[in-house]
């Protein structure tokens, strides 16, 4: 693929699900038109955070092309992925936008040894031609991970911790030198004493190899942590994004601010708190007309219930609501 300004440009994505019967069911809008870019010569990390049933993990299946969209597309390198048909287009997408998932021990079959994957995965992108040559591109994906060929060879899974099996899939990912991991609450199963050296594995895989990473998370502490860029989303829609630094040290949207309140201090104990729940406003909110937080916002005034608050940029940042509408 050509170079182009823009890594991935994602441009008013939505997509609605139906839920409920054939007669008796309801749209439900899991992505509202979500709009950002990530730069081509820049390499970051942009994190997706929000409590559950924010529209995070369709969001990012959207991205790798798992979902089709409702409406909107998806921009990689200036090829529009919503329109990908071909398998080879397929496959050369998804050699550059890798993902990485939650659970590491559903990644791999207990049955099978972990450096099989490695060397399928090495074979199947054409990164080699034969298994035989594969064992420097493996140990070269190994050792970016902190591992290698030697330690991984011949384990099974269940031989392995989870933090270590979490970097195999990372190292799986590498193999074919994507631009782009989509890293979608990949700590999150992981033992909470080896959850710190993944997250530093992403930011060292961005400062040395140049990877971008759309990190999705509940936890606002990594995200603090790791991230360049962070954007907040609740029920479909992104209310605020932003430098990491000023969305989460001087949150805006009302909602950023109890996600914040939400968390505690980050104290080495308590850092790795995880779940934040609202699960009984889901189905309300999802389909409530103006803004989705009017149930639950301090600052509610009567237009959030007429209407979608537009995107309002406010010192550097997008924020949408209307306490930050141009008077
Ligand atoms: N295939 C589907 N059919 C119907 N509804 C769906 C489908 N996939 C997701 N949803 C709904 O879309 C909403 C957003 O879900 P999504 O999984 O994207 O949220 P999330 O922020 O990733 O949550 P979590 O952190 O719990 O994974 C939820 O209400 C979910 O129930």
């Amino acid at each position: 693929m050509e170079n182009h300004e823009k890594l991935l440009a994602v441009k008013g994505i939505t997509k609605e699900f139906h839920i409920g019967g054939v007669f008796t069911g309801a749209t439900l809008t899991a992505v509202h038109e979500a709009h950002f870019d990530m730069e081509a010569d820049k390499p970051e990390i942009f994190t997706l955070a929000g409590e559950s049933g924010s529209g995070k993990s369709t969001l990012a299946r959207l991205i790798l092309h798992d979902l089709e969209p409702t409406q909107g597309s998806i921009v990689y390198e200036g090829h529009d992925v919503t329109t990908i048909k071909r398998r080879k287009e397929l496959m050369q997408f998804m050699q550059k936008v890798q993902p990485i998932f939650q659970n590491p021990f559903e990644a791999f079959n207990p049955l099978k040894k972990v450096d099989r994957y490695l060397y399928a995965t090495a074979m199947n992108f054409g990164v080699v031609k034969s298994r035989k040559n594969a064992d420097e591109v493996v140990d070269n994906a190994l050792k970016s991970v902190g591992l290698s060929l030697q330690e991984v060879r011949g384990r099974y899974p269940h031989e392995l911790s989870g933090g270590q099996l979490q970097r195999i899939a990372v190292a799986r990912a590498l193999i074919s030198q994507p631009r782009l991991l989509i890293a979608d609450e990949p700590v999150s199963m992981v033992d909470a004493s080896l959850r710190m050296s993944i997250v530093n594995l992403f930011k060292d895989l961005k400062d040395t190899h140049g990877v971008s990473v759309i990190y999705i998370t509940h936890d606002l502490a990594t995200a603090y942590y790791i991230s360049d860029r962070i954007a907040i989303m609740l029920r479909g829609n992104i209310v605020e994004m932003g430098h990491v630094e000023q969305v989460l040290s001087e949150p805006l949207h009302p909602y950023t601010k109890l996600l914040k309140e939400s968390v505690p201090e980050p104290t080495t104990k308590e850092r790795w708190r995880e779940k934040i729940q609202f699960s009984t406003f889901e189905v309300k909110e999802f389909a409530r007309v103006g803004c989705k937080f009017t149930g639950r916002c301090p600052c509610v005034m009567d237009i959030c219930h007429k209407e979608d608050p537009k995107d309002y940029v406010v010192d550097g940042r997008m924020v949408k609501c209307y306490l930050y509408a141009e008077k």
